[in-house]
């Protein structure tokens, strides 16, 4: 179990985290969902003791992440967000050297995660696209089998087919039973792949609950194109709420449930519908407005 008992960093900035207390079991996908400057990267930072708590402690399966960090860093698979890797090297000769480093012998798992994730190994570090370096870091994180995975917004950089083998290969790993966190700067992220999610704002988590639930709750709105402008004036009479409208197209805003809308949409002549992404701002507000938080400490005011 990852257990964060109390924890606190605060930096000379200001920023950091604020008394985090939550646990991540095993078979469990947890994901930090925060804008820049929250505190994501702090709080891994933390669990892989590069940083010192200022006040509590985080640990895994009982051991300190401080005191037992070179003990804890075998078992664990860590992406660093933004990280860089040795440009003369070709990805297969940096790979090979961290599993030598890990006195790995069996390659397997390496091989078959870069071959998933469709990238060519043998290819210079330097040479690579950004999305191939990420996906390099990625196998270096899994390659091990670690039972603890920490993915620093590991989707950065990836298009969609190489974000959907990601979300797969993550549920692939909770369905061996590892404790997976991962960080992200939207909710949709963490709505594929997380089981539950801490909402972060400036360092303390605003909300921290099932994705289920939060699901439940979440506004979504649709951009909706019906076959004519009349359709569409129609439409917008009936209870729905309608964020925008111009000519053909509305968009329509729903809380939870879409059968209602779907069967109201079933009357009407409608040739394209797609989702339109909330911004973090938005889901904070919807979530946190409307939800009550399981648990949360800003209230501690720690960085008042
Ligand atoms: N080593 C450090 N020294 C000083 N301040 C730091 C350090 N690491 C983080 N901070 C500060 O802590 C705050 C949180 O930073 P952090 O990198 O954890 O946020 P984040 O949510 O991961 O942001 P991003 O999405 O940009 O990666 C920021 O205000 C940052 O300036």
């Amino acid at each position: 179990m990852i257990r964060f008992k109390n924890l606190t960093k605060r930096f000379e900035d200001g920023g950091g985290i604020a008394d985090f207390s939550f646990e991540v079991e095993e078979g469990e996908v947890f994901g930090l969902v925060g804008s820049k400057g929250s505190g994501k990267t702090t709080a891994l930072r933390m669990l892989m003791g590069f940083e010192y708590p200022t006040k509590g402690r985080c640990a895994i399966n009982g051991k300190d992440c401080v005191r037992a960090a070179s003990y804890l860093h075998r078992m664990t698979g860590y992406l660093p967000d933004g990280f860089s890797l040795p440009a003369v090297l070709t990805g297969r000769q940096f790979l090979r050297s961290n599993a030598e480093m890990r006195g790995m012998r069996n390659l397997e798992n390496l091989f078959n995660t870069a071959k998933k994730l469709d990238l060519n190994i043998d290819r210079k570090i330097g040479d690579m696209t950004s999305a191939d370096v990420q996906k390099t870091g990625i196998v270096c994180a899994l390659m091990h089998n670690p039972p603890v995975i920490l993915l620093d917004n590991p989707f950065r950089n990836l298009d969609s087919r190489t974000r959907s083998v990601l979300v797969d290969l993550i549920l692939e790993e909770k369905e061996k039973g590892k404790m997976v966190i991962l960080t992200s700067d939207t909710v949709d992220i963490a709505d594929l792949t997380c089981d539950r999610v801490g909402l972060l704002d400036k360092g303390s988590i605003v909300y921290l609950g099932d994705v289920e639930n939060m699901r439940e709750n979440m506004y979504r709105s649709y951009l909706i194109q019906f076959g004519s402008s009349r359709s569409a004036m129609q439409f917008a009479k009936e209870a729905f709420e309608i964020k925008s409208m111009k000519d053909r197209n509305l968009v329509v805003s729903v809380q939870g449930e879409l059968l209602p809308l779907v069967r109201a949409l079933a009357n009407y002549h409608v040739t394209s519908i797609e989702p339109v992404p909330l911004s973090l701002e938005e889901t904070f507000v919807h979530i946190y407005g409307g939800l009550h938080a399981e648990h949360t400490d800003s209230e501690t005011g720690f960085f008042d």
